[in-house]
């Protein structure tokens, strides 16, 4: 069997300070959720954030990524939403992030200057499908390490998710979700990996809470 290289080289690092240098991580989440996405996109007041997340200012969750060049395999990773509420992300110019639209799969070209922001479930779920959490990929390119930084931008465990009035009582849209605790949800999300069930339409997604009306 051959032997995977899993040592990560010295490079790796001045891409992680690369993404880290810009900007303290909080502010550049804090920029993204207040001007981005609440005001440009969800419409909502612009000191929604600060309430929604009232207590906790820190829930959040960085993944650095190394996928190793092997032969045989270039799955980076499988078709999936993030839970998040959005992800910023940061890829080598290796590429393979690839996001689902419109049935086709569209390739993201990386950029030394340019972080990319994922809408995540939990905006789904606040805007009651308005926005739509992005399906995306990676399909690492033969033969090239790649490497990755996700900041995940999330609530606190103990946050009751479900979709905001805006979105549903007073524009008279039902609610296409019940209510859950975020972090029954990422727990959920960890058992996926954890423990895979036998069949992977048994994998749990943000659908595990619609309602169908
Ligand atoms: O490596 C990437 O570009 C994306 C990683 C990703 O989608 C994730 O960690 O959820
Ligand atoms: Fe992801």
């Amino acid at each position: 069997m051959k032997k995977r290289k899993r040592r990560i080289p010295c490079g790796t690092m001045d891409m992680y300070k690369t993404f880290f240098a810009s900007s303290d991580e909080e502010k550049l989440a804090e920029l993204c959720w207040k001007e981005l996405i609440i005001n440009e996109c969800l419409g909502l007041p612009p000191d929604f954030v600060a309430n929604y997340r009232n207590d906790r200012s820190r829930d959040s969750l960085l993944g650095l990524h190394y996928f190793p060049a092997i032969e045989d395999d270039n799955t980076g990773k499988t078709a999936h939403e993030d839970p998040s509420c959005f992800t910023i992300l940061y890829q080598d110019e290796v590429r393979g992030l690839e996001v689902h639209k419109d049935d086709q799969w569209i390739p993201i070209a990386p950029s030394k200057d340019k972080l990319i922001v994922n809408i995540g479930d939990v905006i789904q779920v606040l805007s009651n499908n308005r926005f739509k959490s992005a399906t995306h990929r990676v399909v690492r390119p033969r033969e090239a390490n790649r490497y990755s930084c996700t900041f995940f931008y999330n609530v606190q465990g103990d946050k009751w998710v479900e979709p905001l009035p805006q979105f549903t009582k007073q524009i008279g849209e039902s609610p296409k979700y019940r209510g859950f605790l975020f972090g029954e949800y990422m727990q959920l999300r960890i058992k996926n990996m954890t423990h895979p069930p036998d069949r992977p339409e048994d994998l749990i997604h943000i659908t595990h809470y619609s309602i169908s009306n």
